[in-house]
């Protein structure tokens, strides 16, 4: 459509306009029934639970660094699915299903950005190929989390999510503040890329409060928002430019700053990203330190991230080649064996930490 009298001086840019499925249809399409509604909700008060230390398992964030292939994901879903199981007394299990990556400079964007992995940026095929495996993947009976990064795509998807992430590159932005103080699950929200801890501290702020701004509805049409806050934020450490940032010294300076700022002292640790130089087989060196400080009674740490798949590495998207199944096209992922090693070791660090507080309590 063109305002008349603006053909030269809009739209200059803009190559073309698509229509956009609207959220309503999308979740008219592909709906929650009843027991999935109860599971979102028992998943995100889980979760919550986990993060007030009502409840003193682990929570662990895993799953692959992008979804590019919803049968791979379905099929790590189910392996995911029954070691969730069996570690159910002591890690609380969240799949990482995300569809929206944001990128440093230039690279795939997501699935529901460019489904075809063509750069054809089929949006309308990638919010329901999104949708149609989140709704999958809580049939299967896992919780699931997402960085949400596009302020329009949560009315789509939102609904199915029991964690959710705002990331490094835009933990700074209003607009992504915003949008977490109207979210209905909890948020993480990561350190600065450059490694500022700060940053994700005012986030957490800021977006405890109410706010008004603008957005759309669940029919699509725009609409003001006002939100009212969102009370489970909380710090992901991810490392940053100048190095890692998982080490006791690190949480310390980390639950310092959120006790100085009046918040809750918790945080989540992201094993992967600048933790691990986004080299996978460093994953375990970070959840070793992190299972260490666990067994010697650290109750600030309240989660951990890993990003995981069948196939350990990464691959590059490359059209004149086959990709491997199972294997990342984003960040290096753990592979299954690996993964399921680094949960069961966090396992363990989560049951000495209860040992030793029982044995405090006895003595007390
Ligand atoms: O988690 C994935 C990546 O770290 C993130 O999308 C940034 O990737 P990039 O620096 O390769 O763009
Ligand atoms: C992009 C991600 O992380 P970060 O924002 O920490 O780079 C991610 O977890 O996929």
């Amino acid at each position: 459509m063109t305002i008349t009298g603006t053909g030269r001086i809009s739209d200059q840019r803009i190559d073309k306009i698509v229509p956009l499925t609207t959220p309503a249809l999308l979740r008219h399409e592909l709906p929650l029934d009843e027991t999935l509604v109860s599971a979102v909700v028992e998943g995100r008060q889980a979760v919550t639970r986990v993060l007030d230390r009502a409840d003193d398992r682990l929570l662990v964030v895993v799953g692959p660094c992008s979804v590019h292939d919803p049968a791979a994901a379905l099929d790590y879903a189910a392996r995911l699915r029954d070691i969730a199981g069996r570690l159910a007394d002591d890690l609380l299990v969240v799949m990482r299903v995300y569809f929206e990556k944001p990128r440093s400079t230039v690279g795939w964007k997501g699935l529901i950005n460019d489904p075809a992995l063509d750069g054809s940026g089929d949006v309308n095929t990638g919010l329901r190929t999104a949708r149609s495996l989140l709704v999958e993947v809580l049939r299967m009976g896992l919780h699931v989390g997402c960085e949400f990064l596009d302020p329009i795509t949560p009315q789509y998807i939102a609904d199915t999510v029991a964690w959710g992430a705002i990331g490094a590159r835009t933990v700074e932005s209003q607009v992504h503040r915003q949008l977490a103080s109207g979210l209905s699950m909890p948020i993480g929200m990561k350190n600065r890329s450059d490694g500022n801890v700060a940053t994700a501290v005012d986030a957490i702020r800021a977006a405890s409060v109410p706010h008004v701004f603008p957005g759309i509805d669940v029919s699509g049409a725009p609409a003001i928002m006002h939100t009212r806050g969102n009370t489970d934020g909380h710090v992901v450490l991810r490392g940053g430019r100048g190095g890692p940032n998982y080490d006791a010294a690190a949480v310390a300076d980390a639950l310092r700053l959120l006790r100085e700022a009046g918040l809750p002292e918790r945080l989540v640790i992201d094993a992967s990203h600048d933790n691990s130089g986004k080299d996978h087989r460093r994953q375990p060196l970070v959840v070793a330190d992190v299972a260490d400080q666990l067994a010697a009674g650290q109750r600030g740490i309240v989660g951990v991230m890993l990003e995981s798949f069948l196939v350990a590495g990464r691959q590059e998207l490359d059209p004149t080649r086959e990709l491997v199944y199972g294997q990342s096209v984003t960040d290096a992922c753990l592979s299954w064996d690996q993964t399921e090693g680094v949960l069961t070791k966090l396992a363990d660090a989560v049951r000495a930490r209860r040992a030793r507080r029982a044995v405090g309590q006895t003595l007390a």
